[in-house]
C-alpha cells in the first residue's frame, strides 16, 4: 500500500530521518514509536505529502506520491493530529460535512447519492448526535478530537495516518477512540500508521511496530519481538518489566523506579 524507499529528509544541514526503508501492506495497523525528536511526526509529513523528501521515493498503491492531486490523495489518505481541529466558530455537523469534500463538485454538491446517511451513521457511532448543532469553540478537547475523528470517517480513505491522537483523551475516550480506528480496520480493511507514545496502548492495538531512533529505523516488527526490556533501554533509556496481558498474552511493559534498581 506505501512503500518508502531509502528516504531521507533535512532540515538546513540536520537530518530529521536518514535511509529510511519501509513498506506498508493494505490493512496493516502500523505504531511509530520512538523517543522526542526521533522523527515520528517528520515520517507522517512525509507520508501525508505535506513535505517532500530530500532523498529516496514514496509511492502509495504503486504510483509516487508527488504524482497524487489533492483530491485524489484524500480519497486515499486522511490525516488527524493530535489536537485534530482547533475551536472554531463551525458546528461539528458542518465539520464532519467538510470531510466530504473530496467527493463533490465544485458547487459542493456530492456526486453520488447516500452522503446524509453516511453523515447519519458516523455521527451515531461517535456518540455525536447530542453534539451535531454545537460549534467546536464550545466543546471540550476530547469532544473536539472525536468530531476531527467522525470528519476522517466521512472521507471514506483507505488509509488513516494518526499523530498521537489519544494525547488530550481520558482513558475511557483514549480506549474508546482505538477500539473505533481498530473497528474501523477489522471492517473494511483500513491501512493505519499511528504515531504512539503508549508503548502498552500500542501493543494492545497494533500489528507492527516501526522504532525511530535519532531520525534512522532502531527496530520493526511484530509488538511481541520489539517491545522487550533491552529495547526499552537502548532506545528510551529506561528500565522495564515485561508481562503478558491477561486477556491477549500482549506484552505490556511496567516502568521501573531509578530507585527500586539496585546496583549490580
Ligand atoms: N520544520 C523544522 N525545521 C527544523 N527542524 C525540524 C523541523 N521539524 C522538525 N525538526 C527537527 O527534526 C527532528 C524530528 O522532529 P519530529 O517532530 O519529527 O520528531 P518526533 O519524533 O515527532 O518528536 P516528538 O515525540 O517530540 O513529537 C527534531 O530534532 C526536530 O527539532
Amino acid at each position: 500500500m506505501i512503500q518508502v524507499k531509502e528516504v531521507t529528509k533535512c532540515y538546513g544541514k540536520f537530518k530529521a530521518l536518514q535511509d529510511i526503508d519501509w513498506s506498508i501492506a493494505p490493512g496493516e495497523f502500523w505504531g511509530v514509536i520512538g523517543p522526542n525528536g526521533s522523527g515520528k511526526s517528520t515520517l507522517l509529513s512525509l507520508l501525508s505529502g505535506v513535505e517532500a523528501p530530500d532523498r529516496g521515493e514514496i509511492s502509495l498503491a504503486g504510483r509516487s506520491l508527488s504524482s497524487y492531486g489533492r483530491k485524489d490523495l484524500s480519497r486515499k489518505l486522511a490525516v488527524l493530529q493530535q489536537d485534530g481541529l482547533p475551536p472554531i466558530a463551525y458546528t461539528v455537523r458542518e465539520v464532519i460535512e467538510m470531510g466530504r469534500f473530496a467527493y463533490q463538485d465544485w458547487r459542493g454538491r456530492e456526486k453520488q447519492g447516500g452522503a446524509e446517511e453516511l453523515l447519519q451513521r458516523i455521527m451515531k457511532r461517535m456518540e455525536l448526535e447530542e453534539l451535531a448543532h454545537r460549534p467546536l469553540s464550545n466543546l471540550s478537547g476530547g469532544q473536539r478530537q472525536r468530531a476531527a475523528l467522525a470528519k476522517v470517517m466521512a472521507q471514506q480513505p483507505e488509509i488513516v495516518l494518526l499523530d498521537e491522537p489519544t494525547t488530550y483523551l481520558d482513558i475511557r475516550y483514549q480506549m474508546q477512540f482505538m477500539d473505533l480506528i481498530a473497528g474501523w480496520q477489522r471492517e473494511e480493511g483500513l491501512t493505519v500508521v499511528s504515531v504512539m507514545h503508549d508503548l502498552n496502548l500500542a501493543s494492545l492495538y497494533c500489528d507492527r511496530l516501526l522504532v525511530l531512533n535519532g531520525g534512522r529505523i532502531a527496530g520493526q516488527g511484530a509488538p511481541g519481538d520489539i517491545l522487550v526490556p533491552e529495547t526499552l533501554e537502548s532506545v528510551f533509556h529506561v528500565k522495564s518489566y515485561r508481562i503478558p496481558h491477561p486477556d491477549s498474552g500482549a506484552p505490556q511493559l511496567l516502568l521501573r523506579k531509578a530507585e527500586n534498581i539496585m546496583p549490580r
